[in-house]
């Protein structure tokens, strides 16, 4: 299996493309110049495309993904309502999601043969909108907006239509500032990182009462932290073991482990990282974390160890300016 990182850079509006081996060594293969600032990365689901948000024109840009050794040409792009903060696809590749923080509203983009179309569904009200996730049974969007610490939820129409659900959404405690989630692949649990107080929330999809529930809440930051915390971005390893967040102020990478059904974390450790880590993301094998520093320029590889997946340093490389969102592709 190779494996292709991909790292956008808005301030000099690049995304870079990385060869990523089985030591964990990055090589650089392409950089593609981007007319825009940008920033959200998503790969679709069936490995073909790579979509970035970009701004100051609010557009979905896609490329095409080269089989043979991950490289980008151009495929199309779309216009978008609102400042791209987060973009996101459904399972199946035919809908493309867009949390907009500054526009307060979340987007449905169609993907026709995966490349974008019109707008379909815009659904405003939401401030401080920071992502969009959709569920592991391709029903639920969970739609976290930062400022009213809730979480909206809509079922996905066929149409790509948002629907609230009943209830519409869960809520965070005051002043958490719910931001990025990921789900289990026992699809049973999901995970938010909460922004404004440094903590993680562990939601349980379906309670004994068959509803959604918040069933633990635990601190990221250290026990002597006393700065403004800062919390930016969520991961899961593929076999749902090892749970990680960053926080900007500190530079830190908390490392959690997850129980078997994904219901409990537990804090392992802290990783010292790249300045202002603002993104991240796990290789497919599970074995590689890459943060990116939004204000060193440069992004890390990290070996994933052990039982308490504690991270070791492999190597660290200077990519484009600010950068700020990872992902990572198998070919
Ligand atoms: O990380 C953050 O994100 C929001 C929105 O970011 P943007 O990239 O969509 O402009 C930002 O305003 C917030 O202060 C910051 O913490």
């Amino acid at each position: 299996m190779k494996q292709i990182v991909y790292t956008a850079s808005p301030e000099s509006q690049q995304i870079h493309v990385w060869q990523l081996d089985t030591s964990g060594e990055l090589t650089l293969r392409q950089v593609v110049d981007v007319a825009g600032q940008v920033q959200p990365l998503v790969i679709s689901p069936d490995r073909r495309f790579l979509y970035a948000g970009v701004r100051p024109e609010f557009r979905v840009i896609a490329w095409h993904i080269s089989p043979e050794d991950g490289t980008l040409s151009d495929a199309g792009h779309a216009a978008l309502p609102g400042s791209p903060t987060h973009i996101s696809t459904d399972h199946t590749g035919r809908f493309l999601f867009c949390g907009s923080y500054n526009g307060g509203c979340v987007s449905v983009t169609p993907l026709n043969d995966g490349l974008p179309g019109e707008v379909v569904e815009v659904i405003e009200g939401l401030e401080g909108c920071h992502s969009a996730n959709i569920s592991p049974d391709n029903k639920t969007l969970w739609v976290p907006a930062l400022k009213q610490d809730r979480i909206c939820l809509f079922t996905l129409e066929d149409s790509g239509k948002l629907t609230p659900q009943k209830p519409a959404e869960v809520t965070t405690v005051e002043g958490a500032g719910p931001r990025h989630m990921v789900f289990h692949p026992g699809g049973q649990f999901a995970y938010c990182v909460n922004e404004l107080n440094g903590t993680v929330n562990v939601w349980a999809l379906s309670d004994p009462h068959n509803q959604i529930a918040c069933v633990q809440t635990i601190d990221m930051m250290p026990s002597d932290f006393t700065g403004t915390r800062w919390a930016a971005d969520l991961h899961i390893t593929p076999d749902g073991r090892h749970l990680y967040a960053c926080d900007r102020t500190s530079s830190l990478l908390t490392i959690f482990t997850v129980s078997e059904d994904g219901s409990v974390l537990a804090l392992e450790g802290f990783q010292p990282t790249e300045t202002q880590p603002r993104g991240f993301n796990i290789d497919n094998s599970g074995k590689y974390l890459i943060a990116a520093g939004q204000k060193s320029h440069h992004i890390a590889v990290y070996e994933i160890k052990g039982e308490q997946g504690l991270l070791e340093e492999k190597g660290r490389y200077a990519t484009g300016q600010g950068p700020m969102w990872v992902v990572v592709n198998s070919l």
